[in-house]
């Protein structure tokens, strides 16, 4: 197991930045931070991604993983690694990425949906999967298919929030990534970092006895 793997099950969550303006993307950060989230994820689609991710390896690298989300292909799981990513998250499968990652000792986590996805990813390297979209999927879907797959990790990701949580790790999920119930963008542009902190903490709370 990859040490990054480690951390990710030990974590249990990755906190997902999707489109936050560079302005407010530390305090947003230390923010999370505070509230006890350690893994942070910048979407590649975020304007500047690249640069945010160096600048948090630098200011951030000794207490949080920083990694790359939304890396839907070679070119930009390069750039992201580039720019000092730990981890490469991505919606889809592309066998490239995982490859590329492997052999530069970066984790990839690429997104699947269904059994045959899962396994082609396994087969290809993947340490762990992303069920993507596991929200309109749901906690049964994710106890099924970890039936058959259980050697598998599997992360939850999209729509998770504090009512489904504990569901999505009682169906076998080993973390999960989560975007606009954790990084609340409306509490971001009003400065009400304090609600982020709190969010967080809600959250970090919820996985403490898993
Ligand atoms: O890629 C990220 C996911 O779409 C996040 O979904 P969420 O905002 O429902 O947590």
């Amino acid at each position: 197991m990859s040490q990054m793997l480690d951390v990710l099950i030990r974590e249990k969550i990755v906190a997902i930045f999707r489109n936050i303006e560079d302005k407010y993307a530390d305090q947003a950060a230390e923010a999370l931070l505070d509230g006890g989230i350690t893994l942070m994820e910048i979407t590649m689609n975020t304007q500047g991604a690249a640069g945010m991710i160096s600048r948090w390896r630098d200011k951030y690298g000794n207490r949080a993983g920083i990694g790359a989300g939304t890396v839907l292909d070679l070119t930009m799981a390069k750039e992201a690694v580039a720019a000092g990513a730990q981890f490469l998250i991505s919606p889809n499968l592309d066998e490239a990425v995982v490859d590329y990652g492997t052999k530069n000792g970066i984790s990839v986590w690429p997104g699947v949906m269904t059994p045959t996805e899962i396994v082609r990813a396994w087969k290809a390297g993947a340490e762990a999967v992303k069920i993507f979209p596991m929200g309109t999927l749901g906690w049964k879907y994710l106890a099924e298919i970890k039936a058959p797959l259980d050697k598998i990790p599997m992360m939850a990701t999209g729509g998770v929030d504090l009512d489904n949580i504990q569901d999505y790790f009682k169906a076998g999920a080993c973390s999960v990534g989560m975007g606009s119930k954790l990084v609340n963008m409306e509490w971001v542009r009003e400065g009400r970092f304090d609600l982020l902190t709190e969010r967080a903490r809600k959250f970090a709370d919820a996985v403490k006895s898993l």
